[in-house]
């Protein structure tokens, strides 16, 4: 299924609700492995970029993720693009989920490097919402080292509570009832 956002397709309206630039993102969820504090995290971190639309995101890369001696698993890149992309919709719209993710490999990354990620909405169609970035080994200026597209699809909380594993969302405050309400709605 193509990603490729239609030539009428409206320009990204920044969501008043979020960050001004140059202010640091939260992460959306504490648990996340891409952004959250949490053991395996990648600690992807992000600040809103300066026209308030985009993001820009910092990935320090460990040891614990390599894929090959001394370098980069891909799938780890991938992680911190989908985290990078995610946060830049959330300047638009505050719940979606990545429905296709295509990433490009174009240099290998160092066990050491820090990655300097730009992210953007690119095109909002209704639900989908059309995102790209890059990421730059060393500096936000530095030689891409992937590129990545991605179509998010706008979902309710309805989503997470259909879906989600019900102690995770008892530990967020969902009670047992709304849980049950969300399963059997239709
Ligand atoms: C700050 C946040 C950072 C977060 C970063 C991390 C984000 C994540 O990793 S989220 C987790 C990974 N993703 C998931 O688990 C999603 C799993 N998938 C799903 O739940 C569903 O397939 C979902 C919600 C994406 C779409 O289902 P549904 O809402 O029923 O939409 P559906 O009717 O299938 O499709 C709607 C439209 O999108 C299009 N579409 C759906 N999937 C795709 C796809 N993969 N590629 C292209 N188009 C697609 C459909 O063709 C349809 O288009 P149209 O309206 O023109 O006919």
């Amino acid at each position: 299924m193509s990603i490729e956002p239609p030539a009428d397709a409206a320009a990204p309206q920044r969501n008043p609700k979020a960050p001004p630039p140059g202010e640091r993102t939260t992460s959306h969820y504490e648990g996340c492995r891409g952004c959250g504090d949490v053991p395996g995290s990648l600690r992807v971190r992000s600040w809103v970029g300066d026209d308030g639309v985009s993001v820009i995101s910092r990935f320090d890369v460990l040891e614990e993720h390599q894929g090959a001696p001394g370098l980069l698993h891909g799938g780890m890149l991938m992680t911190a693009l989908d985290d990078a992309l995610g946060t830049a919709y959330t300047q638009v719209t505050r719940s979606a989920v990545t429905a296709r993710l295509e990433t490009d490999f174009r240099r290998p990354v160092p066990v050491g490097s820090t990655l300097w990620l730009r992210s953007r909405v690119d095109a909002l169609v209704g639900r989908k919402i059309y995102v790209s970035g890059e990421a730059h080994l060393g500096e936000l200026d530095g030689e891409v080292a992937g590129t990545a597209r991605a179509l998010f699809l706008e979902v309710g909380v309805e989503h997470f509570l259909r879906h989600g594993r019900p102690e995770d969302l008892e530990a967020l405050g969902a009670s047992r009832e709304v849980i049950e309400a969300a399963r059997t709605a239709r």
